[in-house]
């Protein structure tokens, strides 16, 4: 099967552990979180959408189309898989699939999207999701856009928001990656995500030991 693929930061959260600050805008090395997940997404597929309810003049910096969540309220990160979605849906020459990325997970795989995209191949209609040491990460995966209409009927119910639940209706695969090792020889789970204070002081120490 032909896979059409768009990629999709999902940057529409609302950072309550970080104090309500935007954890995609906190420095990080030179830049901004969300420059590392931008350049890290788009070295492996292009075009890439990021999917925010923050003001988009934030993002207006990268140079790609922000998209708000069409579901009241904050949705969760479900609500900015079906908006990359009819994105992705309403382009001159459709995408088969979106594969999403977390705003707040600095260091992801290099090979994510070629992985996930090689799980789906001659499954139409499959979801995969990315693993990591046993661990589900159900935001890193890739998606049919045809099922958006059926994501859209799941999320009228307002007690419909966990990923997880919705992911577990369809046929999906699991793709696990590595743990990998740091030079200083300490473990980084390539799916280590920031949502404290503290965790972005683990991040900027551990991007300060590998760069
Ligand atoms: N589009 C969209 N993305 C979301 C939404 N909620 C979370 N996300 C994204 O999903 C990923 C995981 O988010 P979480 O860490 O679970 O939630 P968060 O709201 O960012 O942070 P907390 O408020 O601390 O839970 C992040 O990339 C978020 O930006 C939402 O309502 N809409």
């Amino acid at each position: 099967m032909d896979l059409r693929i768009a990629g999709a930061i999902l940057a529409g959260g609302q950072s309550r552990r970080m104090d309500g600050i935007d954890k995609a805008l906190l420095p990080f090395g030179e830049k901004r979180v969300i420059d590392h997940v931008f350049e890290r997404l788009s070295r492996q597929i292009t075009p890439v959408v990021l999917n925010s309810n923050n003001e988009p003049v934030l993002f207006m910096e990268l140079p790609i189309p922000v998209v708000p969540d069409d579901i009241d309220g904050f949705a969760g990160p479900l609500a900015g898989i079906l908006a990359a979605m009819e994105w992705a849906n309403g382009q001159a020459l459709p995408f088969t699939h979106i594969a999403t990325v977390a705003t707040d997970t600095p260091f992801f795989p290099d090979d994510l999207v070629d992985t996930l995209r090689r799980s789906v191949a001659d499954e139409r209609g499959c979801i995969c999701v990315a693993a990591s040491g046993g661990r589900l990460h159900p935001v890193f995966g890739i998606w049919p856009v045809s099922l958006r209409s059926d994501l859209r009927r799941w999320l009228s119910n307002e007690n419909h928001r966990r990923v997880m639940a919705w992911l577990e209706r369809h046929p999906h695969k699991i793709a696990e990656f590595p743990i990998r090792t740091e030079q200083s020889g300490v473990p980084l789970d390539p799916f280590f995500n920031i949502n404290t204070p503290e965790d972005i002081n683990e991040a900027r120490r551990r991007w300060n030991a590998i760069s």
